[in-house]
């Protein structure tokens, strides 16, 4: 929305409320930006992030963003795709695979414009009224032990089987799933006179809580537990690109050699044998190196199966500096091909690969 100094607003989406690692993901890609020069005149789109409750919503949000006369228009959105230790986001998955054009998507305007690794650390917090004396109940003197429901988001369970295993037996402890992590630190602090539950979340949704911290770095794998998120955008939506490109000029990526990745998903026939195999072997005709593959329900049909396929072209490189350019006539041919492999066939975009590969890693 155009602002009295000329400035356009940007509005990026994240899942709320705040302090949840979708918010931290939406700092680190669109953090606050100076608006204004000494002149006086506007040098940065200003950027306000909007906490939204679900996923759906937020997708609901970037697909309207060009097309209703609502009061904020949504130019991003910042949402998690996979962690590196328990996998896919099935629930983002679901909504991926009714994205791309086709007029029968409910979100065909919705394209990846970038993506985002933030390394995740997860801490059990209480409500203070069960350490303090003054409360009801006077303190308790082994807080964990009398802990007797926990939430936290879906996701998150399977990041710290070790810690839930050792410290909350299932048939005593009550696990229950919540909209976020910081959804679920926002609920102990709630709770009158601190009931005898538990959040599982990141210390900044135990700071902004006031709630007491009994342990921290719980996860499975506290020194590489990373969740990639991917930012998206309305394909209709005419934006400034100034808040991305200053994420991507900045990125730890950067300073290196850029690869972009494009992201396909697509369905074949499951009766006629090899088809998955004729499909894959277009990527590899056209040089395209697989980063990732995983499948979904297509929800059309029972035991049938959306894929998804993240790519890089390997070969066939004419301009690395622009993304649009990199791997699109090369993409183009590839797409057309794979079009005759496949029984639908949807792009949902190319951004810059952002992962830092260990040294004397090839792949
Ligand atoms: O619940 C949150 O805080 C989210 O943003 C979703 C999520 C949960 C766990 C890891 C990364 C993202």
């Amino acid at each position: 929305m155009p602002r009295d100094d000329g400035a356009t607003a940007i509005n990026v989406a994240y899942l709320g409320p705040e302090a949840s690692f979708s918010h931290q993901a939406a700092i680190a890609v669109f953090p606050p930006r100076p608006t204004s020069s000494s002149s006086g005149s506007s040098t940065n789109s200003p950027v306000t992030l909007h906490p939204l409750p679900t996923f759906p919503n937020i997708f609901s949000a970037i697909q309207a963003a060009s097309s209703t006369d609502d009061e904020i228009q949504y130019d991003y959105a910042v949402v998690p795709i996979e962690n590196s230790t328990n996998g896919s986001v099935v629930g983002v998955f679901d909504l991926f695979a009714q994205c791309g054009l086709d007029s029968s998507a409910p979100y065909p305007d919705i394209e990846v414009c970038a993506e985002y690794y933030l390394p995740v650390h997860h801490c059990l917090f209480i409500s203070p009224d069960l350490t303090s004396s003054t409360s009801d109940r006077g303190p308790v003197p082994d807080p964990v032990s009398a802990i007797r429901t926990l939430y936290t988001h879906p996701q998150v369970w399977g990041q710290c089987t070790r810690f839930l295993s050792s410290q909350f037996p299932p048939a005593k402890v009550e696990r229950i799933d919540v909209g976020s992590t910081s959804a679920a630190a926002q609920l102990v602090a709630r709770e009158s006179n601190g009931g005898l539950s538990a959040a599982i979340g990141s210390k900044l949704a135990g700071e902004k809580h006031k709630l007491t911290c009994l342990a921290e770095n719980i996860e499975d794998e506290p020194g590489s537990n990373t969740t990639r998120f991917l930012v998206v955008k309305n394909r209709k939506r005419k934006i400034s690109s100034d808040a991305l490109l200053s994420y991507l000029s900045s990125s730890p990526k950067a300073k290196g050699e850029v690869r972009n990745k494009s992201l396909i998903t697509f369905t074949i026939s499951h009766t006629k044998p090899g088809a998955l195999a004729d499909a894959l072997a277009v990527f590899k005709t056209y040089s395209f190196n697989l980063t990732s593959i995983d499948t979904r329900p297509s929800r059309m049909r029972n035991w049938q199966y959306v894929f998804f396929v993240e790519c890089e072209q390997t070969a066939d490189v004419t301009d690395s500096n622009d993304a649009a350019n990199f791997n699109g006539d090369g993409l183009k041919r590839m797409l057309a091909d794979l079009e005759r492999y496949t029984e639908s066939l949807r792009y949902l975009g190319t951004f810059e690969d952002q992962l830092l590969r260990e040294e004397g890693d090839t792949t």
